[in-house]
């Protein structure tokens, strides 16, 4: 890939928040998820969490956005995402209409938080409500009695996003060197990426230029000669 992508790329993945995250509990309408993936992408979000069942996991086709550079971790049940979530030491909140509820703009978000989306007809479980540590709420002044939920999302992420560049948590990187040269391998030498993959090889480092910088075992165990090596070091992304 050319230097410029590269920079980009690095740019981006330089900004992620690792303990800032969504959970979405059956949240399953194709248009939902991509619209709520695609605002956790525009605010920084390494990773989603879904609770879906095996009928609602992704299918390949469907137009997902920005899922290339967010990454998914789907838990069988509510109760061990809610585990999972709490393990990390995240403050967990549920996006729900409740007369307990705060308002949204009431919480703080630079501490390491987990914010809980229910499924478009019937909002979040009474299990996550009951696990979750507080019900959070989108004030509502007009007739209907709720939002979309993905627009649910982006008003509660919008003011993570603001409270956290307040705070300048997005001046330094949070995600592991690792995990940023292999999303940029992954989506700059697709093809490389695929057949690495296949033969179960370590993913090679990207040099400041963007190119691929292995060796030439790496190459050989690849089966690529070092003309089509050095063709296609430089020529994805
Ligand atoms: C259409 S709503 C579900 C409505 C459902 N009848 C209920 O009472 O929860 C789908 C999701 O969007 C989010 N949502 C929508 N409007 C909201 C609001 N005003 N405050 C907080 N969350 C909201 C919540 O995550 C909710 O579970």
């Amino acid at each position: 890939m050319s230097p410029e992508r590269y920079q980009r790329i690095r740019q981006v993945l330089d900004k992620r928040q690792t303990d800032l995250t969504v959970c979405l509990e059956n949240v399953h309408k194709p248009h939902n998820v991509s619209a709520v993936v695609r605002t956790c992408d525009a605010v920084g979000i390494h990773r989603v969490h879904t609770v879906w069942e095996e009928k609602y996991q992704f299918r390949r086709g469907t137009a997902m956005g920005s899922q290339q550079w967010v990454r998914q971790t789907n838990h069988e049940n509510i109760g061990d995402a809610m585990g999972a979530l709490k393990g990390q030491g995240m403050q967990v909140l549920v996006t729900h209409l409740s007369d307990t509820a705060v308002d949204f703009r009431d919480v703080d978000y630079t501490k390491p938080t987990a914010i809980l989306f229910g499924q478009e007809k019937y909002g979040a479980t009474d299990e996550a409500i009951a696990l979750a540590d507080q019900d959070i709420v989108i004030p509502m002044m007009g007739m209907v009695q709720s939002l979309n939920v993905s627009v649910a999302a982006a008003l509660v992420l919008y003011e993570a996003q603001r409270q956290r560049t307040i705070a300048g948590m997005y001046n330094e990187q949070h995600l592991p060197e690792a995990e940023c040269q292999a999303l940029a391998f992954e989506n700059g030498y697709p093809r490389l990426f695929k057949l690495c993959q296949r033969k179960g090889l370590p993913f090679p480092p990207i040099n400041a230029l963007g190119e691929v910088d292995a060796n030439d075992s790496w190459w050989k165990e690849m089966q690529i000669t070092p003309l089509e090596a050095k063709a296609l070091s430089q020529q994805e992304g």
